[in-house]
């Protein structure tokens, strides 16, 4: 799969939010990029790495710099422990948080039900991740056990519809289900997809990769941009390619 690759329905009616995926070891690490992208960046992704290392901290960081956070931890667990976690998730002042869809019904009700008492104004959306952009329907199939080859759309959609019955903000999913996901929710679920590479980028470890033009025209709201801008010879060039492929 290519970062050329694109849907062919067009969703594109609203703004389209990048965000940079602050993939880095340490607070210094996050420190550098924010500072060099400047206002190019007001939302940023808190994920596994950074959060382990520095904790709610870096969140309070960013917010004191006027940035909007997205705090990727890809919960999955027993519904009390998750709904405590986005609790204490939704306290730090983060926009979004990550939970597995795969997690069933009353675990993503209890995500939701624990952000709303952290963040009583409702500014902290979950999204539940469906299939991974690293994987494809091989890959699946050897995960899961199954000999034929699974079908990624079809367990997109399935996934993006119990976090719309339990309340969820939205779904993280790649930019090939996108239009599928648009045409059977609307604006009821708000995508974010991962995966972006510029025109001709490296996909590295990803299987479904796609453009943020591509993935913009296909009806996402957020976009996730990690090595395509962090690990560019130019990051500021590379986040202002971002910006004009999405006017
Ligand atoms: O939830 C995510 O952010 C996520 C979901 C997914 O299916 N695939 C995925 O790559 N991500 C994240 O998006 C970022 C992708 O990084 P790059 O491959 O460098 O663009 C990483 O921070 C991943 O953790």
């Amino acid at each position: 799969m290519t970062a050329e690759s694109s849907s062919s329905t067009s969703a594109r009616s609203q703004t389209v939010i990048p965000i940079v995926a602050l993939d880095v070891p340490d607070r210094m690490g996050a420190e550098a990029v924010v500072h060099q992208l400047g206002d190019a960046c007001g939302f940023y992704k808190v994920g596994l790495e950074l959060f382990a290392a520095e904790g709610p901290a870096i969140v309070a960081w960013l917010r004191a710099q006027g940035k909007e956070v997205f705090v990727d931890l890809k919960l999955h667990d027993i519904p009390n422990t998750v709904r405590g976690a986005a609790r204490s998730v939704a306290r730090h002042g983060a926009s979004l948080l990550t939970i597995h869809a795969s997690g069933g019904a009353e675990m993503i009700a209890a995500a939701v039900a624990g952000a709303q008492e952290g963040a009583p104004d409702g500014r902290c959306g979950i999204l539940g991740v469906t299939v991974l952009t690293s994987t494809d329907s091989h890959g699946l199939a050897a995960a899961w056990g199954r000999t034929a080859p699974v079908d990624v759309q079809e367990e997109v959609l399935r996934l993006a519809g119990t976090v719309a019955e339990q309340g969820g903000a939205g779904i993280v999913c790649s930019g090939h289900e996108a239009a599928a996901v648009r045409s059977a929710h609307g604006d009821r679920l708000g995508l974010l997809i991962p995966g972006i590479r510029l025109p001709g980028g490296d996909a590295h470890d990803q299987r479904r990769v796609m453009t943020p033009a591509a993935a913009a025209e296909a009806g996402a709201r957020w976009l996730i941009l990690g090595r395509a801008v962090t690990g560019a010879a130019d990051p500021v060039s590379a986040m202002g390619q971002v910006h004009a492929s999405l006017r």
